[in-house]
């Protein structure tokens, strides 16, 4: 399908915060990225993410119809207003992640969303890396190999996804094919802003620490940050990917500590596990450019640039859109799959092979 055409591909993402819906549009032919298009952002309601919230941890044949529904109901919103476009990359809504147990799971159905649409929908992107032995996360990393060379970068660099978790990506941009042995490296660094939201509904009934207000008012507690590095997954070798909730028993190390302390700890929980990530990238990076949420967060951002050698921008720094970068990666990702190019490889995912994921529904 569009061998070497350049296709209008409008990619969604409905992150691991379950804030809501990203929607994107690009223009590429799955190599190279032409153009960045609209955007549209479709926020879950409060009931929304209740209901997605208690579905959390479930699986293919669990009562997860209703959360079901309402992913994809919200998907057809988000994209309702876009035209023009060729195909879908809809990544769906991760809701349980056990790549060397269960598998992965991702909750919405690309077909009915083909067929609502009109348009061919590609979707599962996450199985075939897993049944291929791999991690099935992060997949942004081809993307931001394509990035790299949009923004004309010529040394190597690393992109920092803030999400709930956080994932890393060290790009040689002098390489040709992201799928080009010492192209890539990436990896879940470990949790960024989930943990913290946590706290934040648990303590003070608000959805997150904004600009990092309650946190800057604190201090980081070393020996809660300590217990908190001693995690075996931060001496893991990558690549290895984390479930949103891996990590949830971390809200019993900040247990004793006073609001604003608990939630600097954390802050300085996800900069530190970003700055252990560090260390397995192969050479130092020229810089690290930060997308997802918390490059939002001042307070984060200062402990990075304090922990680390290189400098450290948003996105932003460089025309990229730090919001809608995920869901870019699944336009571009879609196309991929379409043309029946890889779109994970052993240094992204520690897939065996390199293996294009995703279904094609619809014509
Ligand atoms: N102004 C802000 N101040 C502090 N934190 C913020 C701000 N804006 C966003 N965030 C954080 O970023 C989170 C949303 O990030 P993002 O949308 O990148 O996550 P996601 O895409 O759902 O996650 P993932 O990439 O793990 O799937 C919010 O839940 C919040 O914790
Ligand atoms: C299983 C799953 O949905 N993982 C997400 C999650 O959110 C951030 C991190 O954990 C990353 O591994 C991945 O998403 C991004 C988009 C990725 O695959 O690159």
């Amino acid at each position: 399908m569009w061998n070497g055409q350049v296709v209008r591909a409008l990619g969604t993402m409905s992150g691991t915060s379950l804030d809501g819906v990203d929607a994107a549009l690009v223009e590429t032919d799955g190599e190279r990225i032409v153009a960045f298009g609209p955007t549209q952002y479709r926020r879950y309601t409060d009931v929304e993410q209740t209901t997605l919230r208690g579905a959390l941890g479930m699986w293919p044949g669990d009562d997860i119809q209703a959360a079901t529904r309402l992913v994809e109901d919200a998907h057809l919103e988000a994209l309702a207003g876009f035209e023009g476009y060729d195909l879908v990359g809809f990544h769906g809504q991760t809701l349980a992640h056990d790549p060397h147990g269960r598998g992965t799971h991702q909750a919405g159905d690309g077909a009915r969303l083909a067929q609502a649409l009109g348009r061919p929908v590609v979707w599962d992107f996450r199985t075939n890396d897993v049944r291929l032995g791999g991690e099935g996360a992060p997949l942004a990393p081809f993307f931001h190999f394509a990035c790299a060379k949009w923004i004309g970068a010529e040394m190597p660099l690393c992109f920092l996804n803030l999400g709930g978790v956080g994932n890393l990506t060290w790009v040689d941009p002098r390489k040709t094919r992201p799928e080009d042995q010492g192209a890539l490296l990436a990896f879940d660094t470990g949790p960024a802003n989930a943990p913290l939201n946590d706290l934040m509904q648990q303590r003070r009934g608000q959805a997150f620490d904004k600009d990092g207000a309650l946190a800057a008012t604190g201090e980081v507690v070393a020996g809660a940050l300590e217990l908190f590095l001693d995690d075996g997954y931060f001496r893991k070798m990558p690549p290895k990917s984390l479930d949103r909730d891996a990590f949830s028993d971390m809200l019993d190390l900040v247990r004793e500590l006073a609001d604003a302390d608990a939630a600097a700890t954390m802050t300085g929980m996800a900069a530190a596990a970003v700055m252990q990530a560090m260390e397995h990238c192969p050479t130092p990076p020229d810089r690290l450019l930060v997308t997802g949420g918390g490059r939002h967060n001042p307070v984060m951002m200062q402990m990075l640039r304090a922990g680390l050698d290189c400098p450290v921008d948003p996105v932003e720094a460089v025309g990229l859109n730090g919001d809608m970068l995920e869901a870019q990666a699944f336009a571009y990702l879609a196309v991929r799959v379409a043309r029946g190019l890889p779109t994970s490889c052993p240094t992204t995912t520690g897939v065996r092979a390199l293996v294009g994921g995703g279904t094609v529904s619809g014509t």
